[in-house]
This record gives structure tokens, C-alpha cells and sequence, in this order.
């Protein structure tokens, strides 16, 4: 009998038995999640359930107490902006922008790691410095066209309605060129007409080749989504799967204390 070769393709990011213990609390335990080229993956959980700090586990933000986070097969340094320069961005659940400065120059400032152009250059503001200012500015306002905002290049971030902002921090995320995307609850506080918008933003990201993990506790967003869902709950990962593995898992929903997770079609009724 001949056996066939399997080749298995290196994930893009591999996280392998990572946990994070903040003195006697342990917020994320011994949790193992991939994400492949061109998946959308979503990780949800009830509050306090560990989700944020696995995000910052993988950003740089938190070393892990234990385990390996591999991004194209390179353990990831443990510093955001160098995990940034790696290939991962992410969005923050409060919303972090600078407020005071207009949209166009707040995706500016998410183009920092990808140019070239030092300090002494932007001092002597030679012409290498107004070529790679000029792309930089190109490229921010292609990213603003791409999530809506292009009308808005001038306006005050302050100005801007919620869910607009929330646009903002991806296309400011954008602007360094990730391969991964960590989008942690894009849709809080949208409307749900927002919302839908912001699940065909979160397709368009991926059709630009550029995979995605995303926290979020609209269900109905999350499995319009995804490929595969994990579950959290205080700390561990208690399942992974598509739809119909999360929604019918009894232990999902204990989790959710027995209420069927919102957004999600009703179990059909026996006659
Ligand atoms: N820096 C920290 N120091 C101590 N405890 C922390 C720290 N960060 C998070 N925690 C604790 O870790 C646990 C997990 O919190 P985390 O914010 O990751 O949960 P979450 O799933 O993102 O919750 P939510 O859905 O409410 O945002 C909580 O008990 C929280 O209080």
C-alpha cells in the first residue's frame, strides 16, 4: 500500500498551550488556537471570560506565562510595535484614537512601521522623505475609500458618530499592512445596520488576502462570519468548531447560562 504524503501548510499564527496568570488568577489557561491564510476566526465568551487577555497574550502587550505564539513560523517578539512590524494589527475594544487629530492623519500614524523614512530624514525633509510622505498619503486615503471614510479625511476623529470611529481604528490598523487582523469587539455599540456593514468590511479584509480573529458578542456577526469559532470560558478553551458545533454544545451553553445564544436561530420545535 503506498501512503500518501500529507503536507500540512504552517498556519499563520500558531498559538500552542498559552496562559496567563495575573498572581493567583489565571485569565488565560493552557489555550491552543491556529489561524490559516484567508480564515476569519472568531473567539467568544462570556464576560471576563479571558478573550482580551489571549489578544494581548499575542500583540506583545502581555508575555504569557507559558506557552508559544508563532506568526509564520517566528516566535513573536515580545513588543507590540514589533509584533505590528511582524504583520499582526489590531483594534482595542475602547477605541483608541487620537482624538484630536484629523481621520487622514490618524491612519498616518498606523503607516508608521511600514516606512522606511527615518527621523533625519523627515528633519531635513529631503526628497526621499516627500516621495515616501506622498505614497503614505495615497495609501491612507485608499484605506479611508475602503472603509467609507474618504469624505470624512478632514474631519476631527472626535467628530466622527461611533461607528465611524470604530471604521477608523481598522483602516488605521490597516495601514500597517497586516497579514492578521485582531478585531476586538468591532461592532459594540453599532447599530444593526452598522453592524452588517461592518460584516461586509470584515469580508472585503479578508478577500484583500488578510485573515482575520475576531472577539465579539454578537453571535448573529460572528457565525455570518466565520469559519470556526472558539470558545472561552473562564480562561479555557472549551470548544472549537463551525456553527453547529458551538450553538449545540452543552457546555456552551451552560456557559451562557442556558439561554440560547443570541442572534442564533432557535432549536426547531418538536410537534
Ligand atoms: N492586567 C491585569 N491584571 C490583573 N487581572 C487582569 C488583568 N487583565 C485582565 N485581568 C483579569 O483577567 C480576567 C479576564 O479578563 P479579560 O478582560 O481578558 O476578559 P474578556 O473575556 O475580554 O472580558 P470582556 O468580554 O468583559 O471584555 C478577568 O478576571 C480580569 O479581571
Amino acid at each position: 500500500m503506498t501512503r500518501h504524503m500529507t503536507t500540512t501548510a504552517t498556519p499563520l499564527l500558531d498559538v500552542t498551550g498559552v496562559t496567563m496568570r495575573f498572581g493567583g488568577l489565571t485569565a488565560v489557561n493552557d489555550v491552543s488556537l491556529t489561524v490559516g491564510e484567508g480564515e476569519i476566526i472568531g473567539l467568544i465568551g462570556p464576560n471576563g471570560a479571558g478573550k482580551t487577555t489571549f489578544f494581548n497574550c499575542l500583540t506583545g502587550l502581555y508575555v504569557p506565562t507559558e506557552g508559544r505564539v508563532t506568526y509564520r513560523g517566528n516566535v513573536l517578539p515580545p513588543k507590540p510595535h514589533l509584533v505590528t512590524q511582524a504583520g499582526i494589527a489590531r483594534t482595542f475594544q475602547n477605541i483608541r484614537l487620537f482624538a484630536n487629530m484629523t481621520v487622514l492623519e490618524n491612519v498616518l500614524v498606523g503607516r508608521h512601521t511600514r516606512t522606511r523614512e527615518g527621523i533625519f530624514s523627515a528633519i531635513l525633509r529631503g526628497p526621499g522623505y516627500h516621495r515616501a510622505e506622498t505614497q503614505s498619503r495615497d495609501k491612507a486615503m485608499e484605506l479611508l475609500a475602503f472603509t467609507g471614510l474618504a469624505d470624512k479625511a478632514d474631519h476631527l476623529a472626535r467628530n466622527l458618530p461611533y461607528g465611524e470611529q470604530r471604521k477608523l481604528e481598522i483602516a488605521r490598523a490597516l495601514a500597517s499592512e497586516p497579514g492578521l487582523l485582531l478585531l476586538d469587539e468591532p461592532t459594540a455599540g453599532m447599530n444593526p445596520q452598522e453592524t452588517r456593514a461592518a460584516e461586509e468590511l470584515v469580508f472585503a479584509i479578508r478577500d484583500k488576502g488578510i485573515s482575520v480573529l475576531v472577539i465579539e458578542h454578537d453571535m448573529r456577526f460572528i457565525f455570518n462570519l466565520c469559519d470556526r469559532t472558539a470558545v472561552l470560558v473562564q480562561g479555557q478553551k472549551i470548544v472549537e468548531g463551525d456553527r453547529e458545533t458551538v450553538q449545540n454544545d452543552e457546555r456552551v451553553i451552560t456557559a451562557y447560562l442556558g439561554a440560547p445564544l443570541e442572534g442564533t436561530t432557535a432549536p426547531e420545535e418538536t410537534p
